[in-house]
């Protein structure tokens, strides 16, 4: 079956192109790039006025699969994904149980195959159960696709442990994904130490939380060759650090997620805990730090964190409820309106950030659309003005400090190896 999307804004950080052209795909391969493309094809696409990029893929999702399935299944957050634009994402492994072993990285792959309509790479734990203790087979889950390692949710705090991770990590061409998160230190934060706590009365996480860990991480990759990503930044010092490794030359990467660029503690009403994640919303020279980084590349990536909870934990305030936000279904909206529109990243910067340097870290060959790669897509209207409503989420995760938001740009359409996977009203 052929596709042909005519007339769209192709705007594709591998090859460079950024100007109007029709995009023909076969049998789920991109087959030619090029204007006035005139060929039968069993559908054809309007896309003008649209920007026409390699499909999201977001190097960090929670799917809650299996274990937790009343707050996401691998269908639902599939589902949440391709409205999203996303077409390829990487799980999480703190599941229940957790995701820790070979088998589980096989059966995982292969129930995602079938049960979610976009890609799904599977993210396996440093440690067995997530339990800081005893190091999992990480040659055993590689040899059955594993995406990553990752202990997310917590750093693994004893260091030599991690080390001897790193080392095999290293060894294998495995990327370990850091959660940075002095456990220690946390003693029993619920938001960003700041104003704003000392005024709701609740405890601080401070920036150094984050900070020490990211030293630490960057450090022990520095002593064990082994590749480091950093996942969910959100302090300035954070970004400074991964300026001076990059520049040392090690091999550092980072991301941040729209809801630590698009928002500070400040505007967190009152006792909403669906403005509670880890890490917290920071200030605004953080906020200020963490965009700077974006535009430059010393930030490669925008991750979702998509950690989506139900409604009643939600409902226990910040004191109670679980760490966590939705983001899979608002990303491209936010990026283009906090970023995009206001002239901080040219769309093709987004593209890059959002796709292209993800599939490099993940170390697939997507994130393009040159002819011959994979047919993963997503269309975009950067003009639609809409506002978020939860209601409108098909994640089964409601809990978004977005709702009410008024932005500008929208998926229109998702496709994943050459198929329709998602289309807008
Ligand atoms: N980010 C969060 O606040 N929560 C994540 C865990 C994590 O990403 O650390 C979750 O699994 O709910
Ligand atoms: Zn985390
Ligand atoms: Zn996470």
């Amino acid at each position: 079956m052929k596709l042909l999307i005519k007339n769209g804004h192709v705007i594709d950080p591998d090859t460079g192109k950024d100007g109007i052209f029709d995009v023909l795909t076969e049998d789920g391969k991109i087959l030619r790039v090029a204007q006035d493309i005139e060929e039968e094809a069993g559908r054809v696409v309007n896309a003008e006025g649209f920007y026409v990029m390699p499909g999201i893929i977001d190097l960090h999702v929670h799917l809650r699969d299996p274990g937790l399935e009343y707050k996401e299944t691998l269908h639902t957050g599939g589902l949440a994904a391709a409205r999203g634009g996303v077409t390829t994402m990487c799980a999480m492994p703190n599941t229940i149980p957790v995701t820790d072993s070979p088998e589980m990285i096989r059966s995982q792959t292969l129930r995602a195959a079938a049960e979610c309509p976009v890609h799904v790479s599977f993210i396996g734990a440093v440690t067995k159960g997530q339990q800081g203790t005893e190091i999992t087979d990480i040659a055993g889950m590689k040899k059955e696709g594993m995406a990553f390692i990752s202990e997310d949710g917590k750093s693994v705090m004893d260091a030599g442990l991690y080390r001897d991770a790193m080392k095999t990590a290293a060894r294998e061409g495995v990327t370990v994904l850091a959660h940075c998160e002095d456990k220690n230190m946390v003693a029993g934060g619920v938001m960003n130490e700041c104003e704003k706590s000392r005024k709701m009365g609740l405890p601080g996480i401070t920036n150094g939380v984050e900070d020490v860990i990211v030293a630490r991480d960057i450090l022990i990759a520095k002593e064990t060759g082994a590749k480091l990503h950093l996942c969910h930044c959100s302090t300035k010092d954070s970004v400074e650090m991964i300026r001076l490794a990059k520049e040392a030359g090690l091999p550092v990467t980072a991301e941040v997620c729209p809801h630590h660029f698009a928002l500070t503690s400040s505007d967190i009403p009152e006792d909403d805990a669906n403005y509670k994640m880890n890490p917290p919303l920071r200030e605004k020279e953080d906020v200020d730090a963490l965009i700077d980084g974006l535009k430059r590349g010393i930030i490669d990536v925008i991750a979702t964190d998509h950690a989506p909870h139900g409604e009643e934990e939600k409902e226990k305030g910040f004191a109670g409820a679980p760490f966590g936000i939705v983001g899979l279904e608002t990303s491209v909206a936010v990026t283009m309106t906090e970023l995009v529109h206001k002239g901080i990243l040219t769309p093709m910067e987004m593209a890059e950030r959002m796709s292209h340097a993800p599939a490099r870290i993940l170390g697939v060959d997507k994130g393009s659309l040159a002819e011959g790669k994979c047919a993963d897509i997503v269309l975009i209207d950067p003009d639609r003005e809409y506002v978020i409503h939860k209601e409108d989420f098909v994640s089964k995760g409601k809990n978004t400090p977005f709702e009410g938001k008024k932005v500008k740009g929208q998926v229109v359409m998702t496709i994943v190896d050459g198929a329709v996977v998602y289309e807008a009203e």
